[in-house]
């Protein structure tokens, strides 16, 4: 099995775009528009994680309500400087919701209040040593 993406919806793709991609780093790597469905999805991946996704789905004119479901949590991303990725999030007019006051970790939210949770590079908590070994289907 291999994870592919994590899907969330969005009001707004340019102001989605804006926050994942200018503010975030993130690259579009495709886009989907679907006129039957009335919705486009765009995916959407970080240079050192090419192939975990973000796909954001944007429905035409939806004004449904998506509501707040307290059982996700958070996209969390690794930045190399957490203090300098923070201050480029603020001059661009977003807040941070919990500033890096360990150096180790931030929360910041998106456009559609999704949770992202920054981490920075060399405070990962540690693999545990058999996530690294090959799986051999064998079990
Ligand atoms: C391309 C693949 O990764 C998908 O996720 S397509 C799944 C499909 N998405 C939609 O129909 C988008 C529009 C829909 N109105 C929506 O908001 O999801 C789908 O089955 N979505 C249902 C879901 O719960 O994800
Ligand atoms: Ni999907």
């Amino acid at each position: 099995m291999k994870y592919l993406h994590t899907m969330v919806r969005v009001r707004d793709i340019d102001a989605s775009l804006r926050f994942y991609c200018d503010g975030l780093g993130l690259r579009e790597v495709r886009r989907m528009e679907n006129a039957q469905g009335k919705f486009t999805l765009v995916f959407l991946a970080a240079p050192d994680s090419p192939e975990a996704e973000v796909e954001l789905t944007y429905n035409w004119g939806s004004t449904e309500g998506y509501g707040s479901a307290r059982n996700f949590g958070h996209l969390a991303f690794r930045v190399e400087d957490i203090y300098a990725t923070c201050q480029h999030l603020m001059d661009m007019g977003y807040t941070i919701h919990r500033p890096p006051r360990d150096g180790h970790m931030a929360f910041v939210r998106s456009p559609d209040l999704i949770s992202i949770e920054l981490l920075q590079e060399g405070h990962l908590p540690p693999r545990e040593p058999w996530a690294s070994m090959p799986n051999t289907g064998s079990w």
